[in-house]
């Protein structure tokens, strides 16, 4: 596990005082986060989750808590923070940044079939829709300008191939993200890093979005793609499931009809949320961060999977 700030039931005991949620009764620490402290709370209204920020900043953490507040008021179903009696959604606990939200009921589905990727996708496409006016903007901190700053630092551990990959793909991605389509691609806050282990299910009913703290504004075809290359592929090959794909855009295109230049962008898109994540998992393999003790994710994975989009025509967005 990584970086863990114990919490004990005396200590939330104290801190909670000033959250209307009665008492705390219990307290329990996840296990299976990597970048925050996570603990499911008992109090005497109920169960809720206790994050305490391990890496992201005062500064950086209104943007998250009240994109999460904002969207649960639309009923996109998200955990919804709770506020202090001073409103505060973040309050120092131990000297880190803290918060409450609701729990979800359910668990990750891990081997998801196309009933699950529909629900995925329509709940999508509500949450870009719901958070048109959300007042806050914060850059997506793992886009483009991130991709160049990381690039230099995983270069000379790459074989000459897999270095040749990443320069040819950035060249392309620069030269992308200048052309017309792109420009005109609808925009808005965007989750990011919309995963399997980042949705909870009940059967084959969606329980909620969490995770939200790679949230940023992008381009809502880039938060399809990041979706689509988790939930629609053969985890073994990357290969794209078509049952599956079709299931998930179609319900997207359902709830938030899809343009022409989101289709002319579609494959250059599935390229970049596949780049994204292998720079990702490559910074954290070569440069990992000091005082962590984490098995990072596997960077081939995402290798594979960019070779694939390069290599595959895309499948039709609509
Ligand atoms: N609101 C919530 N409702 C129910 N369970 C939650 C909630 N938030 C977090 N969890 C549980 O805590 C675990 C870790 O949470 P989360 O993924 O947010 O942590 P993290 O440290 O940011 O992890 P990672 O970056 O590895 O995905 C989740 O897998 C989930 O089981
Ligand atoms: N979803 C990311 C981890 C960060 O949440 C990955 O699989 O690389």
């Amino acid at each position: 596990m990584a970086v863990f700030t114990a919490v004990s039931l005396d200590d939330v005991s104290e801190w909670i005082k000033q959250f209307p949620l009665g008492k705390a009764l219990a307290v329990r620490g996840i296990a299976s986060g990597i970048e925050n402290s996570n603990f499911f709370i008992t109090t005497e209204s109920g169960e809720h989750v206790l994050t305490i920020f391990e890496n992201l900043s005062f500064e950086q953490l209104p943007f998250y808590l009240n994109l999460m507040r904002h969207l649960a008021e639309r009923g996109v179903l998200v955990p919804a923070p709770v506020a202090n009696d001073k409103g505060e959604l973040i309050v120092p606990l131990h000297g880190k940044p803290a918060a409450i939200v609701s729990k979800l009921e359910g668990s990750s589905q891990m081997a998801p079939q196309p009933a699950h990727c529909a629900a995925v996708g329509a709940m999508l496409a509500r949450m870009h829709l719901a958070a048109r006016d959300f007042p806050l903007t914060q850059p997506n901190l793992r886009g483009l300008d991130w991709w160049n700053a990381v690039t230099p630092t995983v270069l000379p551990f790459l074989s000459d191939s897999n270095a040749h990959l990443l320069r040819a793909e950035m060249h392309f991605q620069e030269s992308y993200a200048t052309c017309e389509h792109y420009k005109r691609l609808a925009r808005g806050p965007v989750h990011a890093d919309l995963f399997r282990n980042n949705v909870m299910f009940v059967g084959e009913r969606l329980a909620g979005f969490f995770d939200f703290y790679f949230a940023g504004c992008d381009t809502w075809l880039f938060d399809v793609a990041v979706t689509v290359n988790d939930w629609c592929i053969d985890l073994d090959t990357g290969v794209l499931d078509e049952a599956r794909v079709r299931a998930m855009l179609d319900a997207y295109h359902a709830v938030r009809p899809f343009t022409a230049h989101e289709q002319a962008s579609w494959q250059p898109m599935l390229r970049a949320a596949a780049l994204r994540f292998w720079l990702s998992r490559l910074f954290d393999f070569y440069q990992p961060r000091a005082a962590e003790m984490l098995t990072p994710h596997d960077p081939t994975h995402f290798e594979r999977i960019l070779r694939e989009r390069i290599a595959t025509p895309a499948p039709r967005l609509f």
